[in-house]
């Protein structure tokens, strides 16, 4: 007979994931929206587990744990709680959970939760159908476990946060959870927050009414009315102006937008990925960033790790990228590929994609050779290949000194190449100027 899990959180998207999740593993699922629904289906229900948020309005998970407790002193009891409250943690654990989840939750952490409690154990898993990539290249178990978190959640309609580095791949994968969700048919709208400018974000987003402000001759829908039915991908999210978050925080939460210069509010329907490079907990910390926003949108988080460290993928990125709509394939000698694949690209795909658009427009042989590459490629060739993510090594502090060597050494070719203009280099990376100065900084170059 299936085990049978109960999951409550008073926010339907997230509990219908989660319920989702734990029926794809082979669990019977059932729902409560509130602690005192679950109290309810417990007299009625044969129950094997609990799995409950903590915060939610009227009793909260601890108080639903203290009262199941009481009853039945021996039926696990899982607690998802909010954003690492250590407090609450421990306050679970002295009360007899049997585990606790911190935000944002790992899809996989949970099975792995449930499965154990229940010592279950793990069927094969999910597999993203063929032939649904559509020229996504995912070669490396770290791009592939991506794709199948992207594939998990993409049916609900949870929010999503896309961390990682620029050119690594975040709109790809938001695409991917797009065609992947039940609004594939209505539109996707991407909006880069770090392109427009600040002062007029708000009417971009939000809409304006005619007249809001000068020059507002018409009425505009703004971002999130065009996104109906769809969704809305907001790019660069850690660039959001201070004073603009709380209305965002707002849409989020209830689902409610104000158009610049209207008095109403306006209903949305769409679904938020969000995505950023920065390292958003410490924009929270320095104060650019509202905690509040910033955990409202880390309940489901995806890393797509840098290329660097997923090698596997750049021989076929590379390979697709030289050949895409050519009828003579052109093929890349093993000392090329070498090269390639010694190089850090801290512009991830998008260098990778640049550097063989070059090597596309440079080169009419069958073959290429490394001196088909460009110079800042070349310098790569005969070094060490990265390790992938996953490599178990003792020598990390090493491959990270060898990782940063190879970074510095391609950022200062393509700042020579350029003559140290930092808008040509950062397109010639396949990053942002603002990424490039980042990178300077970081990587300590004058
Ligand atoms: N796995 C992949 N397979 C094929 N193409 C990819 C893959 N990942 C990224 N690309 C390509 O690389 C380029 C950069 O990807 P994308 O725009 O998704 O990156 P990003 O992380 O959103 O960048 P940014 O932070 O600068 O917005 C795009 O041309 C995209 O099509």
């Amino acid at each position: 007979m299936n085990r049978s899990i109960l999951v409550v959180d008073d926010e339907i998207r997230y509990r219908e994931l989660y319920a989702r999740v734990l029926r794809d593993a082979g669990f019977d699922v059932l729902e409560a929206g509130s602690a005192a629904d679950a109290l309810e289906l417990l007299e009625h229900e044969t129950l094997d587990m609990i799995v409950s948020d903590v915060r939610m309005p009227g009793e909260s998970g601890l108080d639903l744990l203290r009262r199941v407790r009481a009853g039945k002193p021996e039926l696990p009891f899982l607690l998802v709680t909010a954003y690492a409250d250590v407090r609450e943690a421990v306050d679970a654990l002295k009360l007899g959970a049997v585990d606790y989840l911190a935000k944002p939750v790992d899809l996989d952490e949970l099975l792995a939760a449930v499965r154990d409690t229940l010592g279950v154990g793990a069927d094969a898993d999910p597999e993203i159908p063929a032939g649904s990539l559509e020229g996504i290249v995912a070669a490396s178990p770290a791009m592939r476990s991506v794709l199948r978190d992207a594939y998990r959640v993409a049916p609900s309609d949870a929010t999503v946060l896309l961390t990682g580095e620029s050119g690594s791949g975040k709109e790809v994968v938001a695409q991917f959870i797009h065609r992947h969700s039940t609004r594939r048919d209505k539109p996707m709208v991407p909006v880069n927050c770090a392109a427009i400018a600040p002062a007029l974000l708000a009417s971009e987003l939000f809409g304006h009414e005619r007249g809001a402000f000068t020059g507002a001759v018409n009425k505009r829908n703004g971002y999130f009315r065009e996104a109906h039915e769809g969704t809305l991908f907001l790019d660069e999210i850690g660039d959001m102006p201070l004073e603009l978050q709380p209305s965002l925080l707002r849409a989020t939460e209830t689902g409610r937008i104000t158009p610049v210069g209207s008095d109403k509010e306006t209903l949305i329907d769409c679904r938020l990925i969000a995505a950023t490079n920065h390292d958003l907990e410490t924009d929270v910390a320095e104060g650019r960033f509202r905690q509040d926003l910033y955990y409202r949108l880390n309940v489901i988080t995806i890393d797509i790790p840098p290329l660097r460290e997923r090698p596997e993928d750049i021989p076929p990125l590379a390979r697709a990228f030289l050949n895409k709509d050519k009828t003579e394939a052109q093929r890349l000698s093993r000392a090329a590929m070498q090269a390639l694949v010694s190089h850090p690209w801290p512009g991830n795909v998008r260098e990778l994609a640049n550097a063989m658009a070059h090597v596309r427009l440079l080169s009419q042989t069958d073959v290429i050779l490394p001196e088909h590459l460009p110079p800042a490629v070349r310098k790569s060739a005969g070094k060490a290949a990265p390790a992938s993510r996953n490599a178990e090594s003792q020598e990390a502090p090493v491959q990270a000194r060898t990782l940063e060597q190879h970074e510095i050494e391609a950022v200062t070719a393509a700042l020579k190449q350029t003559k140290g203009n930092r808008t040509h280099a950062a397109q010639l990376l396949g990053i942002t100027r603002r990424g490039l100065i980042y990178k300077l900084k970081r990587l300590g170059i004058e």
